[in-house]
């Protein structure tokens, strides 16, 4: 795709910078002619491939097991749920005909999976051997948001949409299993280098058909927070609504316990967000689809030597399991640098005349670091020079985190810390006065139960009407 002229939007305007960092990294096309359906770049498409391998190796290596369920739910089955139903029936996109034939029973087209999945699974399970059942699916799911529609954030179609379902012998079991998906979804955001907060979202904002909900959200840097990810304790709702049951070992028919999970493509929105900078993405080496970039500083001399050299240098760094790319491209090495940078490549290894005397490489990382590299040293500097920058991508957005988190004693007090960031209140769990709160705070009451090393719990009087109250988290959100 062409360089377009013009330059990206300094980050300090999150918004623009975020809207044109999409095109100029070519992570998404938004030109897509359906309103909340965009179109992945293939470099996109890559990054979206490394984040989700790392979320399939997670999810694998804890006994869940990947499957497909088809994207066509019948009305027979959607609407079997009374919460459910309430919490999508203005959301879902139905098929109403094949062909010129109208159907006889309308399709859902998924909003998320519960009532495609769970009358199969009353199929599958018949006995407590068959649990604990933990099965996920990547897929297209399609909600109809009437809220503005972002790429990435909010969206349609949302293409990327990992949802874990499971189903235990009991209510406890259950609960365990959401505290597993949480710490699966902590050591997957650790791997973007991204820092969250958890937190139990207010009844009122539970998942349709939940016991609760268990949150994790990351600070964007607008201040405001964006949901990636939720855990869901379905308690025996919808298998009551299903009929899921299993014999127990006294041979008595019980119904199972359930728990599900989501993460969207808000992950890779998160790490663009949280990351990048005034000259484009920083991508984490884990997800990087371009690792390491090999630059040739061609003089009209020593071309063919310098290219050669630089050549056996991207086989070598294969060959150590690391993505490279050369770019041999007939431009001056600083356009070179400027797209590279654009695309986030975490490492940049130039190779010069001079270098091939010294028997040296100059690396430089995308977060500014640069050295000079014994050639023959390379291969085993190159991971410990990613694993430094990692670091150093975590330890920055801790800290933007953690100078953006204020424990309000007051409602004024966190109107004004939301405006930036994070407030931390107490209140009381009473409805009104979370309405009180988010009235004057113009954010949203996220949660309570805090679950973050940057947030210490307490208890206090509620902000708003003084009996005992617990720490709460408040920000305006996406
Ligand atoms: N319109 C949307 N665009 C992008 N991501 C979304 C959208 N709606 C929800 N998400 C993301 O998807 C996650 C899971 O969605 S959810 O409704 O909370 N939960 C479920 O659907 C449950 N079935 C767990 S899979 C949310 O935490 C949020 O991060």
């Amino acid at each position: 795709m062409e360089e377009e002229s013009g330059s990206l939007p300094s980050k300090s305007d999150f918004s623009a910078w975020y809207n044109d960092v999409l095109w100029r990294a070519e992570i998404m096309d938004v030109r897509y002619p359906v309103k909340g359906l965009y179109v992945w770049y293939p470099f996109g498409f890559g990054l979206r491939r490394q984040t989700y391998a790392i979320l399939r190796n997670l999810l694998d290596g804890s006994e869940h097991e990947e499957t497909l369920f088809p994207l066509l739910i019948p009305k027979t089955e959607f609407m079997k749920e009374a919460e459910h139903i309430k919490g999508f029936e203005d959301e879902v996109y139905w098929v109403t005909h094949g062909g010129l034939s109208e159907l006889d029973i309308p399709l859902a087209l998924r909003p998320t999976s519960e009532t495609s999945i769970y009358p199969m699974f009353a199929l599958w399970i018949r006995s407590h051997a068959d649990l604990p059942l933990k099965v996920y699916q990547i897929v297209n799911t399609f909600r109809y948001e009437t809220k503005h529609t972002r790429p990435l954030i909010r969206l349609r179609e949302i293409t990327s949409f990992k949802e874990a379902h499971t189903a235990h012998a009991t209510w406890d079991e259950a609960a365990a299993q959401v505290e597993i998906a949480l710490s699966l979804y902590t050591r997957f955001y650790d791997d973007l280098c991204i820092p969250i907060t958890i937190s139990r979202r207010p009844d009122w904002d539970k998942f349709p058909g939940a016991d609760y909900t268990m949150a994790v959200d990351a600070l964007m840097p607008d201040g405001r927070t964006l949901q990636v990810g939720t855990v869901h304790h379905l308690g025996d709702h919808f298998s009551k609504t299903f009929e899921i049951t299993y014999e127990d070992a006294e041979g008595q028919q019980q119904y199972v316990h359930q728990t599900c999970y989501g993460i969207s493509e808000r992950c890779i929105a998160a790490t663009i967000g949280v990351h990048g900078d005034d000259k484009g993405l920083v991508l984490p080496p884990k997800v990087a689809p371009v690792q390491v970039v090999v630059i040739p500083i061609i003089m009209k001399k020593r071309a063919d030597e310098v290219l050669a050299a630089a050549e056996a240098l991207k086989a070598e760094l294969e060959t150590s399991g690391l993505k490279v790319k050369i770019d041999t491209r007939d431009m001056r090495p600083g356009a070179k640098y400027y797209h590279w940078e654009m695309h986030g490549v975490p490492l940049r290894i130039e190779v010069g005349p001079r270098d091939l005397d010294a028997g040296t490489v100059v690396a430089a990382t995308r977060d500014g670091e640069k050295m000079t590299v014994q050639r023959d040293e390379v291969v085993t500097a190159v991971p410990e020079i990613l694993g430094a920058y990692a670091a150093r991508l975590r330890t920055k957005a801790e800290e933007f985190l953690t100078s953006h988190i204020t424990e309000a004693g007051s409602v004024e007090e966190a109107a004004e810390a939301v405006k930036t960031g994070i407030a931390v209140v107490h209140w009381c769990g009473d409805e009104a006065c979370a309405e009180e709160l988010e009235k004057v705070t113009n954010g949203s009451v996220l949660g309570t139960e805090v679950r973050s090393p940057h947030i210490k719990k307490s208890e206090g009087p509620c902000a708003v009407c003084g009996r005992q109250g617990t720490s709460t988290v408040i920000a305006r959100t996406y």
